[in-house]
């Protein structure tokens, strides 16, 4: 774990001193987008995806490459699960440059930079630059960008849903996906506890929203779906523990568990889930708070059985 100064990679935790207690994630660095006669244009094999299975943002950006038929034109590169005091690495090193360490690929890309040095990263082989590491930009272009290409017109973020997804992830974004990180990141027990109790609220209004409409946004899966799935996934494996996120579980939630089950069987979603290489990335990795680096055995829900939604 660790970030560049000036192109230099120093090996060091979040600092929650400096914030009294608190976890306070960076603005991505790189906010480019594709579009049709830009800078960057929509190619086939012209960009690469660098991500990390047991991301839940980089896991965002795998699920809309699957939904829109991206995979033959956009390929992709797994970091290990482990991120130690190298960051994340590649074993064996990505196939572009050789390189064994991801923070090679932002030096690259700007000599000079500072910054966290973090997954998803969508490259340009062209330009050998990153267009952008921002998921929530990521997963924008590739609903839209390659449709010209790709025949495939499914849109998770429809116009006339724009105001309600928008308002959904606002909140599921600084309270739930984030929320788990400003949970289990917390130095102090009051920050803890605030964040903590927090979190749980949100869940508890999800559950609301999900007992009077069958989606986040209304009556279709959206963006905002798909944004929260990837937290929810991860939730009872490993939010409820390592991230002491335990008030209680998504199973003791009856609308989220029919939902989760719901997103996980669309076609072609349970093949982005690897729950062991999740497990093993927040277990082994965080030696800050699991110093033992045991990898617990428990798997949470059973995502295969009947969601029973309708
Ligand atoms: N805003 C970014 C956040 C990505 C992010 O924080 N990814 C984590 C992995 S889950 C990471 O790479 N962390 C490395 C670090 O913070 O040093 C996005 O959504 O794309």
């Amino acid at each position: 774990m660790g970030r560049l100064v000036k192109g230099v990679w120093h090996d060091e935790w979040y600092d929650t001193d400096s914030t009294g207690g608190k976890f306070v994630r960076e603005d991505a660095g790189f906010r480019e987008g594709i579009e049709p006669g830009g800078r960057f244009a929509p190619e086939t094999g012209r960009y690469h995806l660098y991500v990390a299975l047991a991301c839940p943002w980089a896991h965002r950006t795998l699920i809309m490459r699957k939904l829109k038929g991206l995979e033959e034109h956009i390929p992709v590169s797994v970091v290990h699960p482990h991120m130690l005091e190298n960051g994340w690495t590649y074993d064996p090193p990505e196939p572009l440059y050789g390189f064994k360490f991801h923070h090679q690929l932002y030096t690259k890309a700007k000599a000079d930079y500072s910054g966290r040095v973090t997954v998803p990263v969508l490259w340009d082989t062209r330009e050998e630059t990153i267009v952008n590491n921002e998921s929530a930009d990521i997963i924008r272009i590739f609903n839209s960008a390659f449709d010209d290409l790709t025949g495939n017109t499914d849109d998770y973020y429809p116009e006339n849903l724009r105001g309600e997804i928008d308002s959904v992830n606002g909140r599921v974004y600084d309270q739930i996906n984030n929320g788990v990180y400003k949970t289990g990141f917390a130095t102090s027990q009051s920050v803890y506890a605030d964040e903590c109790v927090t979190l749980f609220g949100a869940l508890d209004w999800v559950e609301t929203v999900l007992g009077n409409h069958r989606y986040m946004a209304g009556d279709r899966i959206t963006e905002a779906d798909w944004r929260l799935f990837t937290t929810l996934v991860r939730f009872d494996p490993v939010y409820h523990g390592h991230f002491k996120c335990n008030i209680r579980r998504i199973e003791d939630y009856p609308n989220i568990t029919g939902y989760l089950r719901e997103l996980y069987q669309q076609p072609g979603i349970a093949e982005t889930v690897d729950l062991e290489e999740i497990k093993q990335h927040y277990y082994y990795s965080h030696d800050t708070i699991n110093p033992t680096r045991i990898v617990p055995l428990g798997e949470g829900l059973d995502l295969t059985l009947a969601h029973g939604r309708h």
